[in-house]
């Protein structure tokens, strides 16, 4: 039995093609003064939030009634409950992340018709369901975020409406149509800019907020991209590649919801710090079914986190590993020395080298995984062994012919077969395998390192693999450990079930066909950014739609998206986002890709700020294995977060790193030229405080610290519960991350620490929103040098 349900048109069912329910021009007239249009602004306010309460309340009550329905013997109701109580509770959640600045935007077109623009899209109640805002995302809002005096996009005027607890607080306007700015705008600002600056400007609080409101057009062109396959995004510090990163995601979301809401989205990022940083920028947009994870967090159940020599890290990462990691398993499989003799109905039967080789062979040559090969291992041999004990008993006195029938050996097989100590024996010779330990007892020994890496790995790689500190148990792996381990599943054929085998293969065969058949439609050219779609490559596009890639996904148990994608090493999704991609390695790669076998992937990077030995500083090298040249590149050149000041510095980091590159353009000054300090060796960590507690700003003050001086800084500040105001870190857990002021730390020990120091010394001054200041002993890197006042 199917119940209907009389459903209140929610966000997401808002049409975005719908034209507004205003009618020619509302009340706040541009000649109406502020206080009128502010009056008016508010009068739209109460009506929206009025209808928002509306929906919650139903919701709510739809809710309860759910949870209140009877009918868990009957599994088709059972199965309908548990979505439409989803369905209600995204809702809900969509609803109060909405409540925060609800209503932030509208446009006037040309021909009178306006446009309200909100964080959710909602219909009116009224007999036409007219639209009351319309969601960020929509068609109709782009005018918002692209219009400009030049390119009007029919808006005649672009109004900005800022408000605060459902209290409108200032209404800004900006004239496109040429004729010049409203006098009376409230708020005393009359371009766009005004709001971005004064989103730029406001204090950091440690987490990073949505840009929905002042998303710029440069921004706004990847964010909505409509391409299929992958985008990579090259940008400086602080041209806002994160945040196109999640608006990106909640864009798809939005666009393709049917498809993402069962693949999901999977935004990667360097590490925990930086996930809690971005973690409620998509929550706010109503968007909560996107699985968050650092590479080290991706095999399931290991939580990849422990810090390792960077040398370590990059053998890891190389793709040499894959052909170690093979020999490795082979290397399991294993003969006997000597013969094992055991007593079978009697009579002695013998485990030995022409045994084991006949199944081994036979078992290699089926060129299943390993795990997945066991079973024709394990038959041979009861076959071989089958013989031998009919050669013992069977054969005739007289001529040696086996007087045993093919029946009877057959059923002496079936006995081995069922014989547990028989079975045991033979099993040591090619064991289950479980991806961990697996991993952990090639760690263990030296032995098995050096015949693994054989000449693939030189000495001083191998004693790298095998060092004092190797991971003992599960939770002491790396983030480098998780491809290997993901490389080791692949190997043995680990979780993946016999059945779904064949499914998966031939689901592989149609993509890399696929895959095939773009390379030569595109040829080896990268695809301009303003080409048009060829038709063909959309069509070879549609074989590996992410739709195709969702049907295969089951849908189980009450799980949300993200956490069956979050458990299960197998699944693909449709989406997936990489931030800080830059820093990861080729072994990282594979295992991404697997996860992506549509390619569709948003890759977010600056090749300039490569800080871990085993990134990469050039895009085409890393997709070439996967995309051939079939990716675009976007580029971002606006500086949002560092001011000019700070940038100044900066760029002359930037200049060593790479010459050829162009620094971005700061879109604001501080006024606050940095400043740089030097002192006595001895004398480092205590000026440094004393700079991080004397800043001006009220937000965050970042103290950034070389790795070698870490522990010595932490003893001194303490519990860092006792001093918020402070923060202290190391280069590489501040990627990614902003604060209002930042105390960099002994630059030249900060560019010593790695070969890829500069980019390190790189990162660290371009974390400030505000003032930087510099504390140091040792003369300054000469990059940097000149542009500081001491
Ligand atoms: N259009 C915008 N409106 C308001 N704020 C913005 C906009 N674009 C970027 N920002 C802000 O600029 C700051 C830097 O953005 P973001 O962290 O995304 O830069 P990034 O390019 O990822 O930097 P990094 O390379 O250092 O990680 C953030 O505070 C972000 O919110």
């Amino acid at each position: 039995m199917t119940r209907t349900h009389n459903i209140d048109k929610a966000p997401s069912e808002a049409p975005s093609n719908t034209s507004v329910a205003a009618s020619g021009r509302d009340a706040s007239a541009p000649d109406g003064g502020t206080d009128e249009r502010v009056a008016a602004e508010q009068t739209f306010l109460d009506g929206v939030y009025a209808r928002l309460d509306r929906l919650r309340r139903n919701t709510q009550r739809r809710l309860a009634s759910e949870l209140r329905e009877d009918g868990e013997d009957n599994p088709q109701l059972l199965s309908e409950r548990e979505s439409y109580e989803r369905m209600y509770s995204e809702d809900l959640a969509k609803f109060d992340a909405a409540e925060h600045n609800l209503y932030f935007g509208r446009l006037d077109m040309d021909g009178g018709e306006v446009r309200r623009i909100g964080r959710i899209g909602i219909l009116d109640d009224d007999e036409d369901d007219s639209t009351l805002l319309l969601d960020w995302r929509a068609p109709l809002s782009r005018p918002f975020y692209l219009a400009t005096p030049a390119a009007t996009e029919d808006v005649h005027r672009r109004r900005h409406v800022r408000t605060r607890s459902r209290r409108v607080r200032a209404v800004n306007d900006e004239m496109l149509d040429g004729t010049g700015a409203d006098p009376t705008a409230s708020g005393g600002d009359v371009v766009n800019e005004s709001a971005l600056i004064a989103a730029l400007d406001a204090a950091r609080t440690g987490e990073m907020t949505d840009i929905v409101e002042t998303i710029q057009r440069e921004q706004d062109v990847i964010i909505r991209s409509a391409h299929r396959g992958v985008t990579v995004v090259q940008g400086a510090p602080g041209t806002g590649k994160t945040a196109v990163a999640l608006h990106r995601a909640a864009y798809l979301l939005y666009t393709h919801r049917d498809i993402l809401s069962r693949s999901g989205v999977l935004i990667i990022g360097p590490n925990d710090t930086f996930l809690r940083y971005i973690g409620q920028v998509l929550p706010s947009l109503g968007e909560t079914g996107v699985l968050l994870s650092t590479i080290g967090d991706l095999y399931p159940g290991v939580h990849g986190n422990r810090p390792e020599p960077r040398e370590t890290a990059v053998v890891k990462g190389d793709l040499r590993m894959v052909d170690v990691l093979k020999r490795a398993v082979r290397e399991r499989q294993t003969l006997p020395s000597t013969p094992i003799t055991l007593t079978f109905d009697g009579y002695p039967l013998e485990i030995d080298r022409k045994v084991i080789t006949h199944a081994r062979g036979r078992a290699r040559s089926s060129r299943r995984p390993h795990n997945r090969a066991r079973p024709v291992f394990l038959d041979a041999a009861f076959d071989a062994l089958a013989q031998q004990h009919a050669e013992r008993i069977g054969s005739s006195l007289l001529d040696g012919s086996q007087l045993l029938s093919r029946t009877d050996i057959a059923d002496i097989r079936d006995e081995l077969a069922a014989d547990e100590s028989i079975r045991a024996a033979l099993e040591e010779f090619w064991p289950h395998l479980t991806p961990a330990s697996f991993l952990l007892d090639l760690y263990a020994s030296r032995d098995h390192i050096d015949r693994a890496g054989g000449t693939i790995l030189d000495r001083d790689e191998k004693s790298l693999l095998f060092a004092d500190e190797f991971p003992t148990d599960t939770s002491q792996f790396t983030p480098a450990d998780a491809p290997l381990l993901d490389e080791v599943a692949e190997i043995i054929g680990y979780d993946e079930p016999d059945e779904s085998e064949r499914e998966r293969d031939e689901w592989r065969q149609r993509l890399s066909e696929a895959q095939d058949a773009l390379d030569i439609l595109t040829g080896s050219a990268p695809q301009d950014l303003e080409d048009e779609l060829d038709p063909e490559i959309l069509m070879a596009y549609d074989l590996i739609d992410a739709e195709q890639l969702a049907s295969r996904q089951t849908q189980r148990e009450r799980l949300t998206t993200a956490e069956r994608a979050q458990t299960d090493r197998t699944w693909t999704f449709g989406h997936v986002i990489v931030d800080e991609a830059q820093e990861l390695s080729p072994m990282a790669w594979r295992m991404l890709m697997r996860r992506t076998p549509n390619r569709w992937m948003t890759i977010i990077g600056d090749t300039a700020q490569t800080s871990d030995l085993a990134g990469t500083r050039d895009w085409g090298e890393v997709l070439s294995p996967y995309v051939a040249q079939r990716w675009r590149h976007h580029e971002l050149t606006v500086n949002y977060r560092t001011p000019r000041e700070i940038m100044d510095v900066a760029t002359g980091v930037l200049a060593e790193i790479d010459p050829d590159r162009t620094p971005p353009t700061s879109l604001r000054s501080s006024g606050r030229s940095p400043v740089s300090v030097r002192v006595d060796a001895d004398d480092v960590v205590d000026e440094a405080l004393r700079r991080a507690h004397a800043t001006e700003s009220d937000g965050l003050t970042a103290v950034i610290v070389p790795d070698e001086l870490y522990t010595r800084f932490a003893v001194a500040v303490g519990d860092p519960d006792d001093d918020r105001a402070v923060h202290l870190t190391t280069v590489s857990d501040a990627k990614g991350l902003e604060f209002d002021e930042t105390v960099v730390v002994e630059p030249t020990a900060i560019v010593a620490q790695s070969p890829r120091g500069l980019s390190d010394l790189y990162v660290a001054l371009t974390r400030a929103t505000q003032q930087l200041s510099v504390v140091y002993s040792e003369d300054l890197p000469a990059a940097m040098a000149q542009h500081l006042e001491s």
